[in-house]
């Protein structure tokens, strides 16, 4: 039998969104038995959202909203029938800022996960409850060197994905 697959998918313009999904993924890679696909959103293909038994999708936050290209990208998804019902989904974002949206770019991405049927999960630490994000261009946080808090709940989450899926029937 084939083993579950895991779609990490992102809209990243900087990078930044992109090295938060690359430790989702590599979170989700540490539990063996599942194969992941790591993807910007522009290369995923309708396929991989049937194949996928978890999509985990990430933003950043654009004026307080996920950017425009993530939620073009959630309304192009299958619904007829609601083929993604059941499968687990969750969310991550980064924003600039903190708290100037990267909670609420989650719930949005969450709130349509859920129109779609999906079963929603957040991440392993009730501190990434609503999913893994950063903050990337102010104070402390404005240096790669210390995103790691950031990367260690992002990790958390592509494992607690990686284990619901295992489960799933
Ligand atoms: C058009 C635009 C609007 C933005 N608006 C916000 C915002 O409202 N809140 C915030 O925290 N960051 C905001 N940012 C900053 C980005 O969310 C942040 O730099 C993010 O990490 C970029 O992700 P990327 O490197 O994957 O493209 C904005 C950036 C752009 C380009």
């Amino acid at each position: 039998q084939d083993q579950p697959m895991v779609l990490v998918a992102y809209f990243s313009q900087f990078g930044n969104t992109q090295v938060l999904a690359e430790a989702i993924a590599d979170g989700a890679e540490s539990v063996g038995g599942v194969e992941i696909k790591l993807l910007p959103i522009d290369q995923v293909e309708t396929q991989d959202l049937f194949k996928a038994s978890a999509i985990i999708l990430g933003s950043p936050v654009y004026n307080g909203n996920p950017a425009p290209q993530v939620l073009e990208f959630i309304n192009s998804w299958p619904f007829e029938g609601r083929p993604l019902k059941d499968k687990i989904g969750a969310a991550f974002a980064t924003g600039g800022g903190i708290s100037i949206g990267e909670e609420g770019v989650m719930i949005d991405i969450l709130r349509a996960m859920l129109i779609h049927g999906m079963i929603i999960v957040g991440g392993e630490e009730v501190e990434a409850a609503f999913g893994a994000s950063s903050i990337t261009g102010e104070g402390p946080f404005n240096s790669s060197k210390n995103q790691e808090l950031f990367y260690e709940k992002a990790r958390g989450l592509g494992k607690r994905v990686a284990l619901l899926a295992l489960r799933l029937p």
